[in-house]
């Protein structure tokens, strides 16, 4: 047997979001986010599928909190729903929102498990949208008096924060594929959306730093990683700009205060170009104390002129892959973690990492295997690269139940615990029982 050991402190966690677990979309004092408006328009979300139920979780929480307890975790990753604080984007606080996320915290801190927040995991109050969204900065203002909100309710029981899950999505997979809400289609308004999330997360840096609130503080993008399908160096090319428009595009903003110039210089080809005011660079390079990173798979590209803005075709190599479609190469997550040196060996969480795995319950149980193999894979890759000396400092599954996935609906499912959506039972797979044995003994083991 071959054993694989991680550090006394290193953090065992998993990771939802508001959106996908909550459900109780009308209750509370909710408003409407764009996502309630994105599934209910009709050909966006799979057999019409959205979160007005979802897990229940706004009601459910205690019985998730068990689970959590069960499993073992230390940590765990969750975010506020934005429209439950301030329920038409900038206007009156909701008092109900906030002592449901003070109910639902207290619980976590009474079960010993440590809070790791995420501002904004995509569920724009539609007021703001309908105002232009992120290209307006009436909504990165919005975004600053909501944190700020946050920040002195929460000082003192939330260390960890993040402001922005995987920008990527909010930014180019929402304003220019037009796969996620609001589905917008075009190229300036993407790049208009990411610099917008930038000067509102720089803000709301600031702002944190500015009230003293307690912990740390940081972003978590979702990381792509392709190699080159030949020795071109247009395949290589290729590569880079795949790589650097879920990372360096806003990593580059935040640690150097500029952008990569290659890919600028890439738009503007395209003809769009970066809308930079005064300040805001210096605003987007607040210091921050920690980077998220989301991983999930890997591509081997090709330059082609044809395939989309950054003409980078990700190739079908016949490599096994989980029921969403996407390759399992664990040795992406890394190529990754070394690329990220380059911004300093910053304090990393692996924030999301997981495969969809849609085995159902059989005998009351699913054997959900191939969501193991795939995470001690993936495990063995973080083991490999804190031995390497990379400052990684814990580990949060996605997910800890299966939930509402975006435009998949609820088809795909990432979940430890198997979610029964008309009875909203939850039940345990083989993989959270595989887990709660790694957290045990903080090891993975495998046969030599
Ligand atoms: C036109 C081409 O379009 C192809 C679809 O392109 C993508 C890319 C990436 C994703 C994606 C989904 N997830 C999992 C989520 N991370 C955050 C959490 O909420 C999970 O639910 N990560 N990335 C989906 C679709």
């Amino acid at each position: 047997m071959t054993f694989f050991h991680f550090p006394k402190d290193f953090k065992w966690g998993t990771a939802t979001a508001s959106y996908q677990i909550e459900g109780a979309y009308n209750e509370g004092g909710r408003g409407m986010s764009i996502w309630d408006t994105f599934s209910r328009t009709p050909g966006k979300v799979f057999n019409g599928d959205n979160g007005d139920i979802a897990c229940d979780s706004y009601h459910r929480y205690e019985e998730d909190i068990e689970l959590m307890k069960k499993l073992g975790i230390n940590t765990y990753r969750f975010s506020i729903a934005w429209p439950r604080i301030i329920p038409d984007g900038d206007g009156e606080i909701n008092r109900e929102g906030l002592d449901f996320y003070h109910r639902f915290v207290d619980k976590l801190l009474e079960a010993g498990i440590e809070p790791f927040c995420t501002l904004y995991h995509w569920d724009l109050p539609q007021t703001l949208q309908d105002e232009g969204g992120w290209e307006n900065r009436r909504t990165v203002e919005a975004f600053v008096k909501y944190a700020e909100v946050i920040f002195k309710e929460f000082s003192g029981k939330i260390n960890y924060w993040l402001t922005f899950n995987e920008p990527w999505c909010i930014a180019f997979l929402s304003n220019l594929l037009g796969v996620h809400a609001p589905g917008n289609q075009d190229l300036q308004t993407s790049i208009n959306v990411a610099h917008g999330l930038l000067v509102a997360h720089g803000k709301a840096v600031k702002k944190f730093r500015e009230l003293g609130t307690t912990g740390e503080i940081g972003i978590a993008p979702n990381m792509a990683w392709a190699v080159p399908y030949s020795k071109s160096r247009e395949d290589q090319e290729a590569c880079d700009r795949t790589i650097a428009l879920n990372t360096d595009w806003f990593l580059d903003p935040i640690y150097k205060g500029h952008y990569p110039q290659f890919m600028v210089e890439w738009f503007e080809q395209a003809g769009a170009t970066v809308p930079i005011q005064e300040g805001d660079m210096e605003i987007i390079s607040q210091p921050i104390d920690l980077l998220g990173i989301n991983y999930y798979t890997m591509g081997v590209n090709r330059y082609n002129p044809e395939a989309g803005v950054l003409q980078s075709e990700e190739l079908n190599m016949g490599l096994p892959v989980t029921d969403i479609g996407w390759p399992v190469e664990s040795r992406g997550l890394y190529e990754v973690l070394h690329y990220l040196q380059k911004y300093g060996n910053v304090p990393i969480y692996i924030t999301e990492n997981g495969a969809c795995i849609n085995d159902g319950i059989e005998k009351d149980t699913v054997a959900d295997y191939r969501r193991i193999s795939y995470l001690q894979q993936h495990m063995i890759q973080v083991h490999r690269a804190i031995n390497d000396g990379i400052n990684l400092k814990g580990y949060m599954a996605w997910s800890l139940m299966d939930n509402f996935e975006w435009a998949e609906g609820y088809r795909m499912r990432f979940g430890l615990v198997h979610v029964d959506y008309r009875s909203l039972v939850r039940t345990p797979k083989e993989s959270f029982y595989w887990y709660q044995n790694v957290i045990k003994n903080n090891w993975i083991e495998t046969r030599t």
